[in-house]
């Protein structure tokens, strides 16, 4: 492997996780979950079941109303430098180049000067965006944005990486070569990563684990874990009947009618 990218990874525990919103919307409760150093899980479910409220939780935007999250160990009490998060809206500096956008965590933890451009250089190129490191978001597609807001969280060498439908907004076929080089990333970093997705295909594609959310307001029910699926395929061939076999099963628990936890 030309650029070796291993970096920090960290374990999760959540533990009887709940929140119900100002105004006494129940969005989410009872959630227990543990995830193993350098797991790949991913969040899927009907919309409104509390899959962003959950990962709002882990990055520390949003307090729980009951039970805790542990990253490392450590309880969260708001958003660290421990934790990397990646939005469907690429969120990057559009007066800030490529580089300059991939640089700008390592900068400010004011590292001497020659470990700020080779740990730029080595996240441009895991992104396979180094001919373009000169470009400004506005010159680059919506895929290529999205390559750098990656980039650019991993340059700050997060042990947890969160992903809220990150490829929400990319035609098909870029998604798919996005999903590739995600998961030759993790394969490479071995950061753990918590990935929130309305496709199932994308979550049985990338993750070990599935976790399916159920419930919510509009039913009644806050969300919660209905399941968790482990995807065990030797290989993630899409067309592959195994392969089919899990996203079916996951599919029709997606549907199930939720019950209160
Ligand atoms: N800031 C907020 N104030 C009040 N209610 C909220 C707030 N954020 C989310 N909710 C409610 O909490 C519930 C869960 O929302 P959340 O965004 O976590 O679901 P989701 O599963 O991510 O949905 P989607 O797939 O549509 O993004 C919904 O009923 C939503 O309306």
């Amino acid at each position: 492997m030309d650029h070796l990218i291993a970096g920090r990874t960290a374990d999760v525990r959540i533990s009887g996780l709940g929140k119900t919103y100002d105004g006494g919307v129940a969005a989410m409760a009872d959630v227990d979950l543990t995830i193993a150093s350098g797991e790949f899980v991913a969040v899927v479910g009907a919309s409104g079941c509390g899959k962003s409220t959950l990962l709002r939780i882990l990055a520390g935007f949003e307090r729980p109303t009951a039970g805790s999250v542990e990253v490392g160990g450590t309880p969260v009490t708001g958003p660290g430098p421990d934790r990397g998060v990646v939005f469907q809206d690429y969120g990057l500096f559009p007066w800030l180049s490529v580089r300059e956008n991939v640089a700008y965590g390592p900068s400010r933890k004011k590292l001497p000067k020659g470990e700020i451009t080779a740990v730029t250089d080595k996240f441009i190129a895991a992104v396979g965006l180094t001919r373009f490191a000169a470009k400004y978001p506005s010159q680059l597609s919506g895929g290529m944005q999205q390559r750098v807001a990656i980039a650019r969280v991993l340059a700050n060498d997060p042990s947890l990486l969160l992903m809220d439908e990150p490829f929400g907004a990319l035609d098909a076929l870029t998604r798919t070569d996005l999903q590739t080089e995600l998961r030759r990333i993790h394969v490479e970093t071995r950061t753990t990563v918590v990935f929130v997705t309305h496709s199932i295909e994308e979550a049985v594609y990338l993750a070990d684990r599935v976790v399916v959310m159920t419930g919510g307001a509009s039913h009644g029910v806050p969300g919660h874990v209905q399941a968790v699926v482990p995807v065990e395929l030797a290989d993630r061939d899409v067309t592959s009947p195994a392969f089919n076999e899990v996203k079916r099963q996951i599919a029709a628990l997606v549907h199930t009618v939720p019950t209160p936890a």
